[in-house]
This record gives structure tokens, sequence and C-alpha cells, in this order.
């Protein structure tokens, strides 16, 4: 199999609520300062390789926005089109969003604790359409009224992620352009599952690091040339995978 197609995933740098250890989904939190740090390096890194992104795909939510501005400036990249859609969003955490995740654990167990975190099909419960951290008022999100989740399961990610996948990401890749996805933990999951056929189970034990670029060489048929891709720093990934899978722990 040869390499056709170059694809770089990219989750945004640590938020806000990632330091605080919260359920964010959908809720707008900047990127910490170490969050930052982890964009410029980010870039730098893309720098180093020559992976130079023709054009960026992010999500509407701050987080990720920040993180491919401050990695694309620092490798000069800050010009390239740029394209946003909500089907790039975090997986929407229902009424999950602003709580605690060790308190969350401490509460339900942790077996549902891990069902509403990495099962492919348990939603957590429906935010509340009034709630202070649902997004049913947001206008970013105007005109959406039957797309609108109020809770999302991993699956559900993938069913509304898959379309913008086909109707805009692979069109950019089958012209040759070297394509940046700057998106979140689960929407990356979904997409990542897709990638690499993993099965409705296996997808539960697979976390993706803040802020380190993820390489994908793609054949023709859109398939990966290395299963899992490549992380541009596999020792950092390695410890940031260990720390995103025990959120949650005290
Ligand atoms: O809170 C969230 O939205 C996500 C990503 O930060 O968390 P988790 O890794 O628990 O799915």
């Amino acid at each position: 199999m040869s390499a056709e197609y170059t694809l770089v995933l990219l989750r945004h740098g640590e938020s806000e609520w990632n330091a605080k250890n919260l359920f964010t989904g959908w809720v707008d939190v900047d990127l910490t300062e170490k969050g930052r740090e982890e964009a410029v390096r980010s870039g730098r890194l893309m720098k180093q390789e020559g992976l130079l992104p023709d054009v960026v795909h992010t999500s509407l939510l701050r987080r990720a926005i920040t993180t491919a501005n401050l990695g694309l400036d620092v490798a000069d990249r800050h010009w390239i089109p740029v394209h946003r859609s909500w089907r790039l969003n975090e997986r929407h955490y229902g009424a999950l969003q602003g709580l605690d995740k060790a308190a969350t654990r401490d509460k339900y167990g942790d077996e549902q604790f891990m069902l509403w975190r990495r099962s492919f099909d348990t939603p957590p419960p429906p935010i509340d359409p009034d709630d202070e951290f649902s997004q049913a008022h947001d206008p970013r999100y105007a005109g959406r009224d039957g797309e609108m989740p109020m809770t999302e399961c991993l699956k559900d990610v993938v069913v509304r992620m898959l379309p913008y996948w086909d109707s805009d990401i692979v069109p950019d890749l089958r012209e040759g352009q070297t394509v940046l996805v700057a998106a979140h933990g689960n929407s990356l999951r979904a997409l990542v599952k897709h990638l690499d056929g993993i099965s409705d189970e296996d997808i539960a034990g697979l976390n993706i690091p803040t802020g380190i670029p993820l390489l994908y060489e793609l054949d023709a048929d859109l398939r990966p040339v290395t299963a899992g891709g490549r992380y541009l720093d596999p020792e950092a990934a390695a410890a940031s995978i260990q720390a995103v899978a025990n959120q949650g722990k005290h």
C-alpha cells in the first residue's frame, strides 16, 4: 500500500475544564496557558516534519479554533483556508456537562462512569435546554433545531461527523491537499474508529492526547498505510494518553 493522501489530526491543547477535571462537551471553554503552549508546540512539530497543512477543518469551539490558529501561526501556515463545522464538535455530554468527573464517578460508581464516558452506545441523560451549560439558545447553532443534540454517545458522533468527512474533508484529500483536522477527544475518536475500522468494543480503550499531531498517511482507498497513524511526538503522546485515561480518578 502506498501513501496517497496526508491527513493530520490534532486534538486541542489542555482546556480550562480539562485542567479542572470537568465534563466539557459543547461548553465553549478556553485553553489554559499549558494548552496554548501545547498548541504552539504542535505547530513546531508539524514544521520540523515538513508537514505543512494546505487547509484546516475545525469545530465551532474555541479550544479547537485557537489551537489550530496558534499551531498554524508557528508553522507559517496561518493563511490557509479554514472550514468550521458543528459536526466536528466534541461529543455532547448531556446532563454531565459542567460536572466534576471524580465526583460523578464517586456518585454513580466505576461501571456507570465508564459506560457514559467510553461505551459506544450509552449516552448520558439529556441536558435540560435551560441548564446553564446547555447550548440550546446559542446563536452559533441557530436554525439547527432538528439536529441539535441534547446528549450524545460516540455512536451518535460517528453518525453526525461522517457526513462532513465525506462531503468536505475527503474532497480536499482527493485534491492532494495536506489536511489538518483540529478537533476534540471524542470527535477524533469517532474519526479514528472509522479510519482504522476499530470495533465498537475496542474503541472504548482508545484515548487521544491533547495537542500532539497525529499523522495518517492514507492509501488510494483512504485506508491508513500504518494502522493507528503516527504521533509526531510518541513519548509525549503516550504520557498524555495515560493522563486522559486516568481522568476521574482521585
Ligand atoms: O469532557 C469532555 O468533553 C471530554 C474531553 O475532554 O472528556 P472525556 O475524555 O471524559 O470524554
